[in-house]
């Protein structure tokens, strides 16, 4: 604009227009004089459909490629009138009020919305779900317009949008532990890779037969030339020592007795072989035997263990690199702006709460073998969550928030993710106990799939609860697991104790333990209230209480000594007794 205008007049220099983007919307300041508007409008008003279509999550590459008409389509301008033809048009018939400082929303500018506009198509019935921001707290919904779904429905959910797994190469070392192979790996050597002994002893030709030989010459697990053996010699070897040429068979020291030595006694010369009837390549690891090249080594989707021998698998062959699922980049954010730092030394003021929810994820993230990253504590207002968000997205591949998903005007996320992210909120409630206000959503991004965030209520159980159940599974997949190795453990175990039940569907936090019989048992954390972080304290299983309108009024407890189906979420150790 700067340059079109200074070719009308030196004066342009003393202007200072600013152009930016906010969300998907374009906007362009223009001068106040009705001729400088028109002027810096009309140069650069062939761009802006190209902008608009940019500034909407258009590929640059497809637009530049003709491409344009389709992601027009795709972002919501009318077919009859190009984002070209509704500029111009704006701008032809003098709509533009003089003194404006113009914001124009980009012809895709309803897809996002920022509130102003028609919302985006988000649910079946053509509407966003979430409270609109800008609108007064006395007309947010007074009950969640989000519809309560099962946990299975919910999980359902997750799996289906949940991104196909990208596929990395990585070296083969420590830090292998965790993915899931992409290829499928076949040995590149054999193993062993010459004939080599399996005992201490005397390599021999297995047809010589017992009798007195010469030892011509001595074979160490070493690498180097070996001199060949003939008929009627034989060579000292140790194990895993490479048989000398022209050698089919080793006897084993204990078969054997010195027959002469040097004068002083320090070399074997001659050696009795008392072993008959030797079999070719008796005590003798032929080449290949353990692994021949070309040979399946390991299947695509097998899961490199740490305990397993995966790793000294791919390592005795040779393979250096592997093709493997990516392992998703997680990032965790708290919300509110009561909340602090947990290990800010000052004493908390009234109404501060300490930070536990996203120490306690990171460290479970980090413990499940993913990679976490710190996205600190956002204040609850929309602009902030916004920046934040944004900033995630361009980080990491999952996102976990938690917090501001009830019903309190100061939450933000799913306002957020629907109206400034145009994200789709897949479900936001869930029948469960603790976790009911658990929202899972995509959000759509530029150059690659929609990211997965998944926002958990702040109460800490429920936090540490919904992770394990939803976001944990959904990691693994994304991991490149597959069908029931996506989801945690289940055993059936014995409660100590009787179990009150809610009229939710209840995850109870459990201590259980392998008993002498080797059955399993389970023992109650104790007060299961969702803000109590200290119901998760030496948890390692979820016990799956069904809800009393699922059993009716045929119990209201779980009695001691029953059976309930346990979630395992951590290591199972043994009773004490
Ligand atoms: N990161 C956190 N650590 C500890 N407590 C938290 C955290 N985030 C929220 N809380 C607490 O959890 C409760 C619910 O918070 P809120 O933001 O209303 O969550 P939601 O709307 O998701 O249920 C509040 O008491 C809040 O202070
Ligand atoms: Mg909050």
């Amino acid at each position: 604009m700067l340059a079109a205008s200074l070719k009308i007049t030196p004066f342009a220099i003393m202007s200072r227009p600013v152009a930016g983007v906010r969300g998907d919307t374009v906007i362009i300041t223009l001068p106040g004089s009705p001729k400088g508007a028109k002027e810096n409008l009309e140069s650069i008003i062939k761009l802006l459909p190209h902008a608009c279509i940019q500034a909407a999550g258009g590929d640059s590459r497809v637009i530049h490629s003709g491409g344009m008409k389709k992601l027009e389509k795709e972002a919501g301008v009318a077919p009859h009138s190009g984002a070209h033809d509704h500029h111009s048009h704006l701008y032809e018939s003098g709509g533009l009020a003089s003194d404006d400082a113009v914001g124009m929303t980009s012809g895709c500018g309803h897809h996002h919305g920022g509130g102003h506009h028609a919302p985006t198509p988000r649910t079946k019935n053509g509407e966003l779900r979430s409270n609109d921001l800008t609108g007064d707290v006395a007309r947010r919904h007074r009950s969640s317009p989000y519809p309560m779904i099962s946990v299975k429905e919910a999980h359902k959910l997750v799996e289906e949008n949940i991104p196909a797994p990208e596929v990395v190469k990585k070296k083969v070392d420590a830090s292998l532990v965790g993915y899931i192979l992409a290829e499928e790996v076949r040995a590149k050597e054999s193993v062993p890779a010459f004939r080599a002994s399996i005992v201490d002893g005397y390599a021999v030709l297995h047809t010589d037969g017992v009798g007195i030989y010469p030892v011509v010459g001595v074979s160490h697990a070493a690498p180097g030339e070996i001199k060949p053996l003939e008929a009627g010699q034989i060579a000292r070897i140790t194990t895993g020592a490479p048989l000398p040429p022209g050698a089919t068979a080793v006897v084993m020291v204990e078969d054997t007795r010195i027959a002469k030595t040097t004068d002083d006694g320090v070399e074997e010369l001659e050696i009795e072989i008392l072993a008959s009837g030797l079999t070719e390549l008796e005590n003798v690891r032929e080449v290949g035997s353990d692994m021949k090249t070309g040979d399946l080594l390991l299947q695509k989707g097998a899961e490199i263990t740490a305990v397993g021998g995966e790793i000294g698998l791919l390592a005795s062959v040779g393979i250096a690199e592997v093709e493997v699922y990516k392992k998703p980049v997680v990032g965790v954010l708290s919300t509110g702006d009561e909340i602090v730092q947990h290990d800010r030394a000052e004493n908390l003021t009234l109404g501060e709460v300490r930070d536990s929810n996203r120490p306690t994820l990171l460290a479970a993230i980090t413990a499940r073998g993913f990679e976490a990253v710190d996205l600190g504590i956002a204040k609850d207002q929309p602009g902030t969550l916004e920046d934040v968000l944004k900033d995630a997205l361009s980080k990491v591949d999952v996102i976990i928030t938690t917090g501001g998903v009830s019903m309190g005007e100061k939450d933000l996320l799913k306002p957020t993710i629907e109206r400034t992210f145009n994200g789709t909120i897949h479900f936001g409630r869930v029948a469960m106990k603790p976790g009911k206000p658990t929202t899972f959503a995509t959000i759509p991004t530029q150059d690659s799939a929609p990211k997965p965030i998944f926002s958990l209520p702040g109460n800490p159980a429920s936090a540490t609860v919904t992770f394990h159940l939803f976001v944990l599974p959904a990691l693994r997949q994304l991991a490149g697991f597959i069908g029931n190795d996506i989801h945690l453990a289940k055993a059936l175990v014995t409660v100590e104790e009787d179990l009150v039940l809610d009229p939710r569907p209840e995850y109870h936090r459990a201590a259980i333990r392998i008993d002498r019989s080797g059955g399993l048992v389970a023992r109650s954390t104790g007060g299961q209230r969702s803000s109590r972080i200290g119901s998760m304290e030496a948890a390692n299983a979820l016990l799956c209480l069904p809800g009393l309108s699922e059993v009716g009024d045929k119990r209201t407890r779980v009695p001691r000594g029953d059976k309930v189906e346990a979630l395992i979420i951590g290591d199972l150790k043994v009773l004490d007794v």
